[in-house]
């Protein structure tokens, strides 16, 4: 069987031919799929090289960071920094923009989860980063936060890397979604999963379910209505499942389908919800329009939300099309 399989930089090449331009968007994805690929040796090694445990500090975000939370930060900002290809930088694990030191013709700018899924790091669950692509708006300082409050749909490419059995990276550029599969003895990402769609229907939810006592009726409806199975209003048994690492979570709706939920309930709400808008929720709903499905907060497109903070917080409902219009019917009717 000849081999045919294509490596990530030739479709990156064919994907630059597409969009034009002067070679940039290759280079900034070859910075981008380097970090991850250190980033997926870090974290096989784990606690051979001490990447278990906890690294003694606080994010933004008041969490007690990992010292892979760190050393994923670190490898994301030094390697994405040498293309000269982004203007600034925002992550998760900093309070402000970050400023990329000679990049005064940098284009674009770089938003990141350096490692999604840290509480499962120490239990060797697979973890991820997530990466959102936007363009520096004409004239804006890109060393502000305003550069970078651009709704979803603005994004023109967005991904993640999912270090799991092997590691993979899934990415979009608004011309549907292909996965990539890293060799490690060649050191090269191969397309494995060309043109992923998600299913309309499905019978498998995620949820939370420990939080249920907080949440709103809308949700515990659908999800009660689930739990009944065949004997229910749904007239089919669901599955559920849920492995608290959203990137994992995402993957798996990819490739089978599946509803995915961090809805806002009574205990988060006064954040606004658990994830966050710029770096978790924009990327991941581009990537599941772009593979046929939905994403919401239950009452807006999430694209659509206008960012008003880095680090702000959004219920996230996304997945199968038909599964998230029908929790998003239940909020309307809620709401009436
Ligand atoms: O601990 P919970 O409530 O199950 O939350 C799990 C969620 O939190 C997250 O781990 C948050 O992301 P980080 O690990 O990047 O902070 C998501 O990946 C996941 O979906
Ligand atoms: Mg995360
Ligand atoms: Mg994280």
């Amino acid at each position: 069987m000849p081999y045919k399989r294509i490596t990530l930089t030739h479709f990156l090449l064919q994907e630059q031919r597409r969009l034009g331009g002067s070679g940039a968007f290759t280079s900034l994805m070859n910075d981008i799929l380097t970090a991850c690929k250190m980033v997926s040796h870090e974290v096989n090694r784990g606690a051979l090289v001490g990447n278990h445990g906890v690294a003694g500090t606080v994010n933004v975000q008041d969490e007690e960071q990992k010292p892979l939370d760190v050393l994923a930060n670190d490898i994301f900002l030094h390697m994405n920094a040498l293309g000269g290809n982004y203007a600034a930088m925002a992550s998760e694990e900093l309070e402000d923009v970050h400023a990329v030191k000679g990049s005064a013709d940098g284009k674009y700018l770089l938003l990141f989860d350096p490692l999604d899924g840290s509480s499962n790091i120490d239990v060797n669950i697979s973890v991820g980063s997530i990466f959102s692509i936007l363009r520096l708006p004409e004239g804006a300082d890109p060393n502000s936060a305003n550069a970078f409050l651009q709704p979803g749909v603005q994004q023109i490419c967005a991904g993640y890397a999912l270090y799991g059995s092997s590691t993979m990276l899934v990415l979009t550029t608004g011309n549907g979604v292909n996965g990539f599969t890293l060799d490690r003895d060649v050191g090269m990402f191969f397309l494995t999963h060309p043109n992923m769609t998600i299913p309309a229907d499905t019978k498998e939810f995620a949820i939370n379910a420990s939080r249920s006592r907080f949440w709103e009726a809308p949700v515990k409806r659908y999800v009660d209505e689930c739990l009944a199975g065949k004997d229910g209003p749904r007239g089919k048994d669901f599955n559920m499942r849920w492995v608290a690492s959203m990137v994992a979570e995402v993957h798996r709706i990819l490739v089978r389908g599946g509803i995915f939920m961090y809805p806002a309930d009574a205990e988060n709400i006064k954040k606004g919800g658990k994830l966050r808008l710029m770096y978790e929720a924009n990327p991941m709903s581009f990537i599941v329009e772009q593979a046929g499905g939905a994403a919401t907060t239950g009452r807006k497109r999430l694209m659509e939300v206008e960012p008003t903070n880095l680090h702000q917080r959004v219920p996230v409902i996304l997945g199968s099309k038909n599964e998230v219009e029908r929790l998003a019917a239940y909020h309307c009717e809620g709401s009436e």
